[in-house]
């Protein structure tokens, strides 16, 4: 099977699981965007397969090719790093070809391999200067144009927007977006930023407590999270998660809230466990405000122009976050009533697996 393939991979530093018994297949030039908190493995994972940390245990194979064994530079593998890690004493082009030279590439494919990359990254009037005479975008567009001159099947990318300024980054990233369709391999991103996951992956693969919690498409991630960490940690601000009582009702599973007001969920009921805990899982932007519903008190309104994201809390004091028009007067304690929209709601079971209405 071409693509890559994660077998069984796990990691431990000093006695401290990072990795466990992580699996993964990826398609030849399929683009993935690891995401999870701080400190859940996505690095040491990247490491992993670009032969910069070994494994425990496991297995990574590219293109049918076993590669843990291999030293990084015979993995068909560019990883570009979060410091971008160019050689301050060579020009751009010294850069671009080091790696070129080592692995005794003939001078004048070389040459035509970093012009190639330069068009491509539009840095060809930079290729004498060294890394000290260029910007921040600039570096980064040699970070690049260093892994894509060596034409892998996988690229590596370490947060490679993390060091970029708000403006420069919504512009590297649509770059990067128009990039990944003139490459010909398969790109793994870490990053800690959900809009950029979301906008460049096909798939997101998010990560927690050593494990892989979900791997799919960015909106399957949105509208059906696998699991209640998934669903908090993706969307902003986050999804507002409310124990709950299973009602009485038909085939549709109903809910009734602390203060006993019930919700229409759309989640099939014959997916519910029998008996156990329950969460509703609430989205922003379906608990509105409105002229009769369930009552809350408002803790802040956050005005965002074009919206209003709404905190309060229920009679039984639990948070709840919900939206008003960008023009709302609420305030600050304010009595309010909210309508919570039940079709898109999600539900958790005792052990967090994410239940949701039936696919239209
Ligand atoms: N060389 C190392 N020695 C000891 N511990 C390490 C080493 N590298 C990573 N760790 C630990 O392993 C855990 C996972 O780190 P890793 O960098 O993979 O996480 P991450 O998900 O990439 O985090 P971040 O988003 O902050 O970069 C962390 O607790 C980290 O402190």
């Amino acid at each position: 099977m071409p693509g890559l393939q994660l077998r069984g991979v796990s990691k431990a530093f000093k006695g401290t699981q990072v990795l466990d018994a992580v699996d993964l297949d990826i398609a030849p030039r399929e683009f993935i965007a690891f995401l999870g908190p701080s400190g859940s493995g996505k690095t040491t994972l990247l490491r992993i397969i670009a032969g910069l940390e070994t494994a425990d245990a496991g297995e990574v194979i590219l293109d049918e090719r076993r590669i843990d064994t291999l030293g990084p530079g015979e993995r068909d593998v560019a990883m570009v790093f979060q410091s971008y890690a160019l050689y301050p004493h060579m020009s751009v082009r010294e850069n671009m070809a080091f790696g070129l030279r080592n692995a005794s590439v003939p001078q004048a494919e070389i040459a035509s391999l970093i012009e190639d990359a330069a068009r491509v990254l539009e840095i060809e009037a930079l290729l004498d200067r060294k890394p000290a005479q260029l910007s921040g975008g600039q570096r980064q567009r040699v970070a690049i144009g260093r892994a894509i001159v060596k034409k892998p099947s996988l690229f590596l990318l370490d947060e490679p927007l993390s060091n970029l300024d708000a403006a420069l980054r919504l512009r590297t990233r649509v770059e990067l977006a128009q990039l990944r369709n003139r490459v010909d391999a398969a790109v793994i991103m870490v990053t800690h930023d959900q809009a950029e996951a979301m906008t460049l992956a096909d798939r997101i693969v998010v990560f927690n407590d050593r494990r892989i919690q979900q791997v799919a498409a960015p909106m399957e991630i949105y509208l059906r999270p696998a699991n209640r960490f998934v669903a908090q940690f993706v969307g902003s601000p986050a999804m507002t998660v409310l124990p709950v009582q299973l009602a009485d009702g038909g085939d549709k599973s109903a809910v009734l809230l602390g203060d006993g007001s019930r919700v229409e969920t759309g989640v099939p009921r014959s997916l519910l466990p029998h008996g156990g805990a329950l969460e509703l899982g609430l989205r922003p932007e379906h608990v509105r405000i409105a002229a009769t519903g369930v009552p809350a008190e408002v803790v802040l309104v956050e005005r965002l122009g074009d919206r209003s994201l709404v905190y309060a809390k229920l009679a039984d004091g639990s948070a709840i976050t919900g939206e008003d028009g960008g023009t709302s007067s609420l305030k600050s304690g304010d009595r309010i009533a909210l309508t919570i929209d039940g079709g898109s709601a999600h539900l958790f079971g005792a052990d967090g697996t994410g239940f949701h209405r039936a696919e239209a």
